[in-house]
């Protein structure tokens, strides 16, 4: 049975998203994480040398050590295994395969046969997954100015982040991103199919993990004047029998919290509207570090193992 064990390596194991990635693995019968020694962690020739060990490696970088991570596996020619890319630096490159396997219909085969996978930022995920089936429907013109919301529980800025708010002097709210230049936005656009740049406004609180996405829609400015139902139906029908997106009736009190799905990889998206005044408001919520991060890559590193879905 241990011969059929399929071999991980975690570069980046002891950051926020390699925990979470490791922790999940720990539940996979069918893989063995290898480890580094913690002081050669940032050794160029020792994860060198682990990657040249291993079926798989994910990258739990900043993009900068993600890229030289790349180029070492490249130095083993044959011998590199596939790879999966938590961090930004891979997403819209065109020879990287983007690991969101709801994407479109048939995608999850194209993550399965991807040797290269980048796995989607959490704002994108739930942002594509709202846009992307509007937009493939006609329902959404690709050229609609389009304005995305965010708020993220703070794990989502990575160690230090944590330690800030941790130690009580980060904030309890604020928005960032004002700059409108988020790292985000190139493969929200790519993915959502929008010629025109969205407007992206994240936000981070003052609560570990969860996340919530929102789109608002001004309904009798796009074509056909779509009602808030033929939204959720067109939604719906993107995702029926997907086993982590469900597409859920508005909450009957229109309020939405973020944090239910912490420690998933779930994803829920629900359109909230109000026919009279042709108004809607398009809503995701994930955990940033559930879908939005390790459960993500760990749901890739399953279809590119060829093993079973969780
Ligand atoms: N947090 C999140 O919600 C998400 C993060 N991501 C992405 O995942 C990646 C990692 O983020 P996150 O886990 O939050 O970050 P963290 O800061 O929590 O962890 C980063 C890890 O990388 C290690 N590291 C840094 N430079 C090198 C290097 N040159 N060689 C080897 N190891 C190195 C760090 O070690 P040390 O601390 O010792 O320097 C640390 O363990 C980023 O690209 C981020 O954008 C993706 C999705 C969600
Ligand atoms: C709260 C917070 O700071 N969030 C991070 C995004 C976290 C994430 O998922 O981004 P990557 O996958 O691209 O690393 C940010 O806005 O930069």
């Amino acid at each position: 049975m241990s011969q059929n064990l399929k071999s991980i390596f975690i570069d980046g194991e002891a950051g926020t998203t390699g925990l979470g990635i490791r922790d999940r693995l720990a539940a996979v019968p069918e893989v063995v994480v290898k480890s580094i020694a913690p002081e050669k962690r940032k050794d160029p020739g020792a994860r060198k040398e682990m990657m040249a060990g291993v079926d798989l490696v994910v990258l739990c970088l900043p993009d900068d050590a993600a890229k030289e991570s790349v180029a070492l596996a490249d130095e083993l020619g044959a011998q590199a295994p596939k790879i999966v890319d938590a961090s930004t630096a891979h997403r819209v490159a065109p020879d990287w395969t983007y690991g969101f396997a709801e994407l479109e219909p048939g995608f999850a085969q194209k993550v399965a046969n991807a040797n290269r996978v980048s796995n989607p930022g959490c704002y994108p995920t739930g942002g594509i997954a709202l846009l992307r089936p509007l937009v493939d429907a006609g329902l959404l013109p690709s050229d609609h100015p389009i304005t995305v919301n965010a708020v993220s529980g703070y794990s989502g800025g990575g160690k230090a982040m944590i330690e800030a708010y941790e130690a009580g002097t980060a904030p309890d709210f604020e928005l960032y991103g004002l700059g409108l230049k988020h790292k985000h936005l190139p493969e929200l656009q790519l993915y959502s199919r929008l010629e025109r740049r969205p407007i992206f406004v994240p936000s981070v609180g003052n609560f570990r993990q969860g996340m919530l996405v929102s789109v608002p829609l001004h309904l009798e400015t796009l074509p056909g004047k779509p009602k808030p139902a033929d939204l959720h139906e067109a939604l719906a029908a993107r995702y029926a029998g997907s086993s982590f997106v469900s597409v859920l009736p508005a909450t009957g009190d229109g309020k939405l919290e973020p944090e239910a799905l912490n420690d998933t990889n779930k994803l829920e998206l629900r359109v909230f509207g109000n026919e009279d005044l042709g108004q809607a408001v398009l809503v995701a919520r994930l955990d940033n570090l559930g879908k939005g991060a390790s459960g993500a890559a760990v749901q890739n590193i399953r279809l590119m193992l060829g093993l079973p879905e969780a």
